[in-house]
């Protein structure tokens, strides 16, 4: 899995600058970041929906598309996986429950 996501973040990478008549990724990014981020949260709104339905094979099409529209968020930031991937790490064995508690200590 964390091969295939640092192909597709190559992939992106590779695209964003190339010609919106034949890539996706270039297309969607020569719209800029406010219909990047649109389109991130269409994705997200029908993972959602998919959960809400029970519907194991939409949930795993939809978090594919929401992923990939991720992908070219962060890229579009200049971030990227290992970025998250290091917040991830920081957090790592921070139960969320206390982490939620320790915001309110002071
Ligand atoms: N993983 C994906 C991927 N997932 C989803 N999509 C596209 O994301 C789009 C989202 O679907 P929508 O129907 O919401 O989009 P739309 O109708 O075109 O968008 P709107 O005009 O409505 O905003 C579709 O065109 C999907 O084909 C993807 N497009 C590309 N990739 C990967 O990115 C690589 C590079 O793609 P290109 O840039 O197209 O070469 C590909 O080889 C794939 O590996």
């Amino acid at each position: 899995m964390a091969d295939t996501l640092d192909a597709l973040e190559a992939v992106i990478r590779e695209r964003r600058t190339g010609d919106p008549a034949s890539s996706y990724v270039a297309k969607l990014t020569a719209k800029g970041r406010a219909k990047i981020a649109q389109k991130l949260g269409e994705e997200a709104t029908e993972t959602v929906i998919a959960a809400i339905q029970d519907d194991r094979a939409g949930i795993v099409s939809e978090a594919a598309d929401l992923l990939f529209h991720l992908a070219v968020l962060l890229a579009d930031a200049g971030l990227g996986l290992d970025d998250v991937r290091a917040e991830l790490a920081r957090r790592e064995g921070v139960s969320g429950i206390d982490e939620k508690a320790s915001r309110h200590a002071d």
